[in-house]
């Protein structure tokens, strides 16, 4: 059977703080046809792409809730799954997910991977969370993920697929090889994720002509190091004043470039791509059981005992992520 596959990068432009999620999913739904129309089977869209980035604001109560989906898929979401049925196609969606558990409130940055029957496959909650807790006045616009968002708690896994072995992450994650080396340890083939990344850094803005730089970079090296496929994607242009970079891409894993958006809107690029391309590297220069030396890699897991209980008290402290009902 073959292993070779049509799939696309389906970016969006901006997304209004008023515009509804009933919008959003139909400019989705017809990124998706598009996509179709030009043989894909696989399409991933970008983080928190149901709603804009809303941790750029300090939100409280209602107004923050109405950021977050409460059930998947609810009743705006779902004709983004009939769209997948009906067209035969996967999809990679982020958003921000809110559930209640054991007597508490936990919100996550979350995707989820639906298969063209419309199951959800695959789920990821966001480890590398930036950003900051409070607001700071200095800013523009804030970055609270860390106020907004609890550290994802299913690390980095992988599941079967489209024929495939997948894994998934989102934004800041992609800064991180070891996002990629877990899931390449794991054997993914595929790495989907999807991103918000503005264009000013406030706290280096001598680095804001890097962003797209970092952004290939990251992925590049994450596809290459690890023989896998990854599909980035961004939300991009000008958003409620903050303008968010773009370059979508369909990344081989040679680390190359194969497709990639050209413009800051709703834009789709589609490549085919071969999942048994993985072993040009996987069996050669990156076969990790012949020359991986995971002996003299002890620092990479130091601390994590000490970061867990650090993350832990700023939940207790924090009403916004793990919060009693
Ligand atoms: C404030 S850190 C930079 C912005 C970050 N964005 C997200 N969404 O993770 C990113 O890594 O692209």
């Amino acid at each position: 059977m073959s292993r070779s596959i049509v799939v696309a990068t389906a970016q969006l432009g901006p997304i209004a703080r008023d515009e509804p999620r009933a919008s959003a999913v139909a400019r989705m739904i017809a990124l998706m046809e598009t996509a179709h129309s030009r043989g894909a089977r696989l399409v991933v869209f970008p983080e928190l792409a149901l709603t804009t980035f809303f941790p750029r604001w300090l939100l409280e109560g209602d107004e923050l809730d109405a950021f977050y989906e409460t059930e998947m898929p609810g009743p705006d979401t779902a004709p983004l799954f009939e769209a997948a049925k009906r067209l035969g196609v996967g999809f990679y969606l982020g958003y921000a997910e809110l559930l209640h558990e054991g007597g508490t409130t936990r919100r996550f940055n979350t995707s989820i991977f639906v298969t063209p029957e419309g199951e959800i496959a695959g789920r990821y909650r966001k480890v590398h969370l930036p950003g900051h807790y409070n607001h700071e006045d200095w800013r523009r616009f804030q970055h609270l993920e860390k106020r907004y968002f609890e550290h994802g708690d299913l690390g980095f896994p992988v599941f079967e697929a489209m024929g495939g072995t997948l894994g998934m992450c989102l934004c800041n994650d992609r800064r991180w090889p070891e996002t990629f080396r877990v899931l390449g340890l794991r054997g993914a083939e595929l790495i989907m994720l999807g991103y918000n990344t503005p264009q000013h850094y406030p706290q280096a803005p001598e680095h804001d002509h890097l962003q797209d730089f970092h952004n290939h970079l990251s992925m590049q090296h994450g596809a290459y190091a690890n023989g896998a496929w990854v599909i980035g994607t961004a939300k991009a242009g000008r958003e409620e004043g903050c303008d968010l970079i773009a370059g979508s891409c369909i990344i081989a894993p040679t680390g190359e470039i194969i497709a990639r958006t050209q413009g800051v809107g709703d834009e789709v690029a589609v490549a085919e791509i071969d999942l048994d391309r993985c072993r040009e590297l996987r069996e050669n220069v990156f076969n990790f059981a012949l020359h991986r030396e995971p002996g003299d890699y002890g620092p990479i897991c130091e601390g994590a005992e000490a970061r867990a209980e650090e993350r832990a008290e700023i939940t207790r402290n924090s009403r916004f992520t793990a919060s009693a009902d």
